[in-house]
């Protein structure tokens, strides 16, 4: 299953890209980044095939990290194709996006800049790819 993070806002040559490569390049599935503008641009279409979309929002679902590798482990072995991660910009997402997503997730209440929330994302997949994988990276307790 590829992992297509979508996300607003150019990364450029700044801190937050470091990580972002640092925790991309680790990931043994497929995995894409697509930037849009802060403002407008068009969402690529989804492949062919089961696609899923995961909007991060500060009012999503706040899971543990077994947890999402649980969630991301069942839509793979249900042979989704593709699994989008939307991160919005400044003014965030709007209702349509959000209602029309499969899942919301919030790195905790807190609103956080959305290049530091890309970083966070990364490592995220990071570690729920390894953990379905049984890779002793995440260490829970
Ligand atoms: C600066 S925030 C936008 C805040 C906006 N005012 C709102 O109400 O959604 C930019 C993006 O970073 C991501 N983000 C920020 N904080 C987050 C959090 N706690 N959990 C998940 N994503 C977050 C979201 O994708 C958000 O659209």
């Amino acid at each position: 299953m590829q992992l297509h993070v979508i996300a607003r806002g150019k990364i450029g040559r700044t801190p937050e890209a470091e990580l972002v490569d640092r925790y991309a390049r680790r990931i043994t599935w497929g995995m894409k980044i697509t930037e849009l503008p802060d403002r407008g641009g068009n969402v690529p279409p989804p492949p062919p095939g089961a696609v899923r979309t995961v909007a991060l929002d500060e009012r999503g679902r706040q899971l543990g990290s077994v947890e999402f590798a649980r969630i991301l482990e069942r839509w793979r072995d249900e042979g989704v194709r593709e699994t989008r991660f939307l991160i919005g910009a400044a003014d965030g997402h709007d209702q349509g996006l959000r209602d029309g997503a499969d899942l919301l997730i919030a790195f905790g209440a807190m609103t956080w800049p959305h290049m530091l929330a890309r970083a966070m994302l990364v490592e995220q997949l990071w570690r729920a790819t390894s953990i379905v994988a049984g890779h002793p990276y995440h260490r829970e307790g």
